[in-house]
């Protein structure tokens, strides 16, 4: 959808959050418009699903003991056709990757966001990491085509590039703001707001909405702030004030066909 539609009808995102940064999470979806909420009781899965847009599950913080659980939320989302976005956190370490293997076999993941180490995990593709931060490079387009004709799945993929694919379309935004990698949680809050875009509909375009989105208000933020803790919260503020005009002319100016 677009971002005065998202402003009137306030899609409520149920965040499936790991516990290093839900209030940094909820704090952007709620000021860009959306509704956040979050859950980890399995007795409110069906109510919570019923009444949400969109759910995103992130696997930062995963437990053996609530992974049936998670399977069942995806699942639950897939039945009442609410979109599903997963954020498989360092996936490329093998512990990391038990949640992701187990949600992606058993339930339809819609959109899947990550780093560049992390969705070249999908592709099947080498690329470095650290812990959770992606540090290697290679061929980021292949990679996220690679990834959406692997899984089925949209991906999402950040970085100083950001890059969109479906598997046939593929767009990028190149644009450097090094302090938006400096803020823990960046990236889990970009996938809630992915989710909050697509929560009409599932779409390229949606995704590079929320993708640009982010940026855009990084941009923004370090024409005011130099320095990561101010950063973060300026990026609220910013996010909080950039328009629908603001953003598709951005959109216009910085998405690329791949
Ligand atoms: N070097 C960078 N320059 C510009 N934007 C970046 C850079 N690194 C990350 N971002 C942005 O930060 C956000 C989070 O992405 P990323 O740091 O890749 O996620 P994660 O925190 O999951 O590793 C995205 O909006 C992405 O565009
Ligand atoms: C530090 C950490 N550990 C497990 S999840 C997590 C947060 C990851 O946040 P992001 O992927 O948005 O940087
Ligand atoms: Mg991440």
């Amino acid at each position: 959808m677009h971002l005065k539609d998202l402003k009137k009808t306030t899609p409520l995102v149920f965040n499936y959050a790991n516990y290093v940064t839900p209030q940094f999470v909820a704090n952007v979806v709620n000021v860009v418009g959306g509704s956040p909420i979050m859950a980890r009781e399995v007795a409110e899965f069906p109510d919570l699903v019923g009444a949400s847009d969109a759910i995103v599950i992130n696997t930062g913080t995963w437990r053996r003991a609530e992974l049936l659980e998670t399977i069942k939320l995806a699942q639950l989302a897939n039945q009442a056709q609410k979109v599903v976005v997963l954020d498989p956190v360092a996936v490329g370490i093998p512990s990391r990757s038990v949640p992701v293997k187990a949600v992606m076999a058993d339930a339809k993941v819609d959109i899947i966001r990550g780093n560049a180490a992390e969705i070249a995990w999908f592709a099947g593709i080498d690329f470095a990491s650290h812990g959770i931060d992606a540090t290697g490079d290679g061929d980021l387009l292949a990679i996220a085509q690679q990834a959406a004709q692997k899984t089925g799945a949209m991906i999402a993929m950040s970085g100083a590039v950001d890059v969109v694919s479906d598997g046939v379309t593929t767009q990028t935004i190149a644009v450097d703001v090094p302090l938006l990698a400096t803020n823990v949680g960046t990236g889990d809050a970009l996938s809630a707001l992915i989710g909050a875009f697509n929560g009409d509909e599932i779409s390229v375009a949606n995704t590079v909405r929320a993708m640009a989105m982010m940026k855009l208000a990084g941009v923004q933020a370090a024409q005011t702030v130099t320095t990561p803790g101010y950063f973060a919260n300026q990026v609220l503020d910013e996010l909080y004030l950039l328009t629908e005009d603001d953003l598709e002319t951005f959109i216009a100016k910085e998405v690329k066909n791949g």
